[in-house]
């Protein structure tokens, strides 16, 4: 296990280094009014910002769960929140989603989330990680990921169901699906949306090795759309969305539903089983044994 680590920590690329405030009381459902100013709209819980311009209709949200915006239960809730209530907002037409953290964009599910917790636990933190794929790959409005910083596992998930990925072009950042590194095993809704961004027998490697791209190999296989310098990625990514948005809204929509509805429908049909697949997945002692060593491999390398 432990050279599964190690060899998972050269893939990793090892570096240096509430709920919404404002009265709801009924969690995850609910959706707060933007605070207003002139055509700039936004809000900032702890979490999320979310920058509304209504005169261009493109948001940018922003992630800031220092150190590395990790998806915990209550970013994922948040998140969510954000999204839908973008979705209600007819001023909205295209959310660009980026890090306020510097050099790192997501570092995915939050693995604390996954560890030593109940199995109620797990069911409640499954849900709201399947909550946010269903509200993302489903998303009616354009959505871009300004990849401006590492990006394994949930962050790479979150970027590929954006409908473009543009990603900062430095060497040192990674992004991939590296959950067989951890010794655990993306489930089939990761699987489909790499199959439906790369192809299936670079998802097959992808996934089997747990691989973590460069930029420019993340460009050659398809993970990634466009390769810009980090001080150019939210410019590049507010442009292309102009373009996309001289396409009419509902035809884009329509186009975007046709592609991806069956691969959301999959997971519809079978939520609860997902669920129930995880929770037993992740009690196991084995798998307990391996996050913590994982855990414990993150914090050793920085010693
Ligand atoms: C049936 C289905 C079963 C299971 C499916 C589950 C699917 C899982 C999906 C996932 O997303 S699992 C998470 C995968 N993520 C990773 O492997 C990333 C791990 N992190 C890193 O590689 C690095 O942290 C980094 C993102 C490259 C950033 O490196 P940097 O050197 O800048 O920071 P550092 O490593 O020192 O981290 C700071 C701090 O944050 C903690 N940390 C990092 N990542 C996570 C995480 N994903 N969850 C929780 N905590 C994380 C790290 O331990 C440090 O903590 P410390 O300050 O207390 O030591």
């Amino acid at each position: 296990m432990a050279a599964v680590l190690r060899r998972g920590a050269s893939f990793i690329c090892l570096g240096s280094s509430q709920l919404l405030s404002g009265g709801c009381k009924h969690g995850r459902t609910c959706i707060l009014p933007f605070f207003s100013s002139n055509n700039r709209n936004s809000s900032s819980s702890s979490k999320i910002k979310v920058d509304l311009d209504s005169s261009t209709g493109i948001a940018v949200v922003k992630f800031q769960n220092p150190p590395v915006n990790s998806m915990s239960l209550d970013f994922l809730t948040e998140f969510v929140i954000s999204l839908e209530k973008l979705e209600l907002d007819k001023s909205c037409r295209g959310v660009i989603l980026t890090s306020a953290q510097p050099k790192i964009f997501s570092a995915g599910l939050d693995i604390l989330e996954m560890y030593g917790k109940s199995p109620e636990h797990y069911a409640e933190f499954w849900k709201s990680v399947q909550d946010i794929w269903l509200k993302m790959y489903g998303y009616r409005k354009m959505t871009i990921a300004a990849i401006n910083g590492f990006s394994p596992a949930g962050g790479c998930l979150v970027a590929l169901s954006c409908d473009y990925r543009i990603m900062a072009d430095n060497p040192r950042y990674r992004i991939g699906l590296n959950e067989t590194q951890l010794g655990i095993v993306a489930p089939f809704w990761f699987k489909d949306t790499m199959v439906n961004t790369v192809g299936h027998r670079t998802a097959e490697l992808s996934l089997q090795f747990g691989l973590m791209y460069s930029p420019s190999d993340a460009l050659k296989i398809g993970l990634v759309d466009q390769l810009v310098p980090e001080e150019n990625v939210l410019g590049t990514a507010t442009e292309t969305m102009t373009k996309w948005l001289a396409i009419p809204d509902h035809a884009r929509e329509i186009s975007k539903s046709m592609l991806r509805k069956p691969t959301v429908d999959r997971l519809l049909a079978s939520r609860d089983a997902d669920t129930k697949n995880f929770v037993n997945f992740v009690s196991r002692d084995s798998i307990q044994k391996s996050l913590g060593l994982y855990l414990t491999m993150l914090k050793e390398r920085k010693e």
